[in-house]
C-alpha cells in the first residue's frame, strides 16, 4: 500500500443509507492511520446511477437526499452526484478515475461540491504554484467497500478483468470486513487479487454491525420501526416522501 495521501470511494445502491454506510470509512481512515499506510484526505459516497436497475433502487435524487442528511455532520466524506448525472450506468473503474483525475487536477471553472475540503484548502494555497498531474503530491483513489462487493468480482460477467486490473493497479482497495464473507480466503483462491493483494487492504471490523439496507426497507414495508439503524433525518426523509412502502406519518 502506498504511503501517499488517499481518498477513499465508497460505490453502491445507498437505498437507503445505514449507519454501517458511514462507519466503513470511519473504520478504514483509523486502520490507514494507525499503521501509517498513508494520509486520508477525504472520503466521497458515489451512489450508482437509476440504470443500474437494482430492486428497491430508489430514484438517484432521493439517494443523494437521504446521503446528504445522513452525513450531514462530516467533515471529511462528501457526496458524489456524478454517477447519477451520467446518462447510464458508469462502470466503476471510470468512476474512480474520473473522481481521481478531477482531485489532482481541479477545474480552473467551477469546483464539484464533492472536491474533499483539505484538497480544496491546498489548491487554495498552492494556487500560485504549477500543478502538474504527476507530482508526488497526487492523491490516489482508493474503492472503499464492505467484503460481499469484493466477492462479487468472481461473478462471472460482472467485472471486466481490465477493469479490475485497473482498479486494484493503479488504486488499489480497502475491504471492510462483514459477517458471511471470508476475504483473506476470497483473496488467496483469486489469482487477480492474489497478484495485487499488496495493493488489497483488509480492515477487520470489530464491532461488527450487521445492519443492511434491505435489513431497514424490510421493517419499513411491515411497518415496523427501523429507528437506530440510520440517522432519524434519513427515516423522515423516507416517511415524508413515501419510500419504500411508507406513509407519511411519524417515525
Ligand atoms: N454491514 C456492513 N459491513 C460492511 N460493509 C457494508 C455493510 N453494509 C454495507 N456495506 C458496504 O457498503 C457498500 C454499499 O453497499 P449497498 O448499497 O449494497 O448496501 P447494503 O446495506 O449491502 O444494501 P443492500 O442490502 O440493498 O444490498 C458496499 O461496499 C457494501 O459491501
Ligand atoms: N464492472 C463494474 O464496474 C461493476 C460491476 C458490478 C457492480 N459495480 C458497482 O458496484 C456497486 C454495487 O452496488 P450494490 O452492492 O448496491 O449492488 C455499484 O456502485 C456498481 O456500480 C461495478
Ligand atoms: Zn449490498
Amino acid at each position: 500500500m502506498s504511503q501517499g495521501k488517499i481518498v477513499l470511494m465508497a460505490c453502491g445502491s445507498f437505498s437507503p443509507p445505514t449507519y454501517m454506510h458511514l462507519r466503513m470509512f470511519e473504520i478504514a481512515k483509523d486502520y490507514i492511520h494507525s499503521l501509517g499506510l498513508g494520509t486520508i484526505v477525504g472520503g466521497i459516497v458515489s451512489p450508482v446511477h437509476d440504470a443500474y436497475g437494482k430492486k428497491d433502487l430508489v430514484a438517484a435524487h432521493h439517494r443523494v437526499a437521504m446521503l446528504k442528511l445522513a452525513l450531514r455532520s462530516s467533515g471529511w466524506i462528501k457526496v458524489s452526484e456524478w454517477e447519477t448525472q451520467q446518462t447510464g450506468w458508469t462502470r466503476t473503474r471510470a468512476s474512480i478515475k474520473y473522481h481521481q483525475d478531477t482531485i489532482n487536477t481541479p477545474p480552473q471553472t467551477e469546483t464539484p461540491t464533492w472536491l474533499p475540503d483539505d484538497i480544496l484548502n491546498v489548491n487554495i494555497d498552492d494556487c500560485n504554484s504549477n500543478h502538474v498531474n504527476g507530482n508526488s503530491d497526487d492523491v490516489t483513489v482508493k474503492l472503499l467497500c464492505g467484503a460481499d462487493l469484493l466477492e462479487s468480482f468472481a461473478t462471472p460477467g460482472l467485472w471486466s478483468d481490465d477493469d479490475l486490473e485497473a482498479i486494484l493497479g493503479r488504486h488499489g482497495i480497502v475491504v471492510v470486513s462483514r459477517a458471511g464473507s471470508d476475504p483473506g480466503r476470497f483473496i488467496y483462491e483469486s489469482d487477480m487479487l492474489y497478484k495485487y493483494r499488496k495493493n488489497v487492504l483488509l480492515v477487520t471490523n470489530y464491532i461488527v454491525n450487521e445492519v443492511s439496507s434491505t435489513v431497514i426497507r424490510r421493517l419499513l414495508r411491515r411497518g415496523e420501526s427501523p429507528k437506530y439503524l440510520t440517522d432519524d433525518a434519513v427515516l423522515s426523509y423516507i416517511r415524508q416522501n413515501q419510500l419504500y412502502g411508507t406513509t407519511a406519518n411519524v417515525t
